[in-house]
């Protein structure tokens, strides 16, 4: 069994593209539905749980019948406010079914370096989490250029990890991990089940994203660990494939890649260290 850095009563957990619309980039309402009774399921043994989800720009191409698309920003900035729509819509109904309410945060990567920004954001979370509402995080497309064209809501949702003072950041991928090379394009690649330091060796394993909808691949998963081990918070990569890994997880079973957060010299979690 795994141990954790901290002991998980609040967590970051992040949906990319991949995992909540289909290849076609129409969105997988079956996936949604069980995403959302896996976080009602932890809110009611009292964890608490942000969610980070992608597939704007996939779900808004599916929607306006067009392809998705790839270099022209603001093509994808205007695609993502039709798709951001019909995302939220989805995960509106799947989590009124539990009688929970949803609220939706567009947040830009600013909100790290600027300090009203910072508070506000903080502030709006921290109060829905106290209202019992299921904050729902995607990146400010409109306004914010720098993610849209690297596609990195991981790293949007490690800031948001650090921002909440998360115990776990659960990035849910299309595939069970982090391993030795892309096993999509290396059959001899291996999985790795814990990760203790990030240095170049293991940066240079993760690759670009193989899928159609998805983008930064591991690349960005990497960096998105890293910023949470400076403060303590865990970060496990984990296939969305079967959401029950989310409570097997929980559980401490070893599943997915941990990259465990730095401790001090007594073994403790680094914690509340802005
Ligand atoms: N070392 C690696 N281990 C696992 N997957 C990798 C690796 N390098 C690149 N990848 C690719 O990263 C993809 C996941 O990233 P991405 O498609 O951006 O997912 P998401 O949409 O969930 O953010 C995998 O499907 C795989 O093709
Ligand atoms: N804001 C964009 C994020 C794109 C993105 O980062 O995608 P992913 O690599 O699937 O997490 C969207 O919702 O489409």
């Amino acid at each position: 069994m795994r141990e954790f850095s901290r002991e998980i009563k609040k967590i970051v957990i992040k949906v990319g593209s991949s995992s909540v619309t289909h290849q076609n980039g129409g969105v997988n309402i079956e996936r949604i539905e069980e995403l959302a009774k896996e976080i009602v399921n932890l809110e009611n043994k009292g964890i608490r749980v942000i969610l980070v989800s992608s597939g704007a720009i996939a779900t808004g191409a599916h929607r306006l019948d067009i392809e998705r698309p790839r270099g022209d920003v603001s093509a994808k900035q205007a695609t993502a406010a039709v798709g951001q729509v019909t995302l939220m819509n989805t995960f509106l109904k799947a989590f009124a079914e539990y009688g929970f309410s949803i609220g939706q945060i567009l947040l830009t990567r600013m909100v790290e370096t600027n300090k009203i920004m910072h508070e506000n954001a903080e502030n709006t979370i921290n109060r829905l989490i106290d209202m019992g509402v299921i904050p729902i995080v995607n990146e400010n497309d409109t306004i914010s250029t720098f993610e849209i064209n690297f596609g990195d809501n991981d790293t949007l949702s490690a800031v948001v990890a650090k921002l909440v003072d998360a115990d776990l950041l659960l990035l849910l991928s299309d595939i069970d991990g982090l391993y030795t090379n892309d096993p999509r394009i290396d059959e001899d690649a291996k999985l790795i089940s814990e990760v203790s330091i990030i240095d170049e060796k293991l940066r240079s394993m993760g690759k670009d994203a193989y899928s159609k909808v998805g983008t930064g691949g591991m690349a960005t998963k990497i960096n998105a660990a890293a910023l949470c081990m400076e403060r303590g918070i865990d970060t496990i990569i984990a296939n969305s494939i079967d959401l029950k890994n989310i409570r097997r997880i929980i559980r401490g079973e070893d599943i997915g890649t941990i990259f465990k957060g730095k401790t001090n010299k007594n073994g403790e979690a680094f914690k509340n260290i802005k």
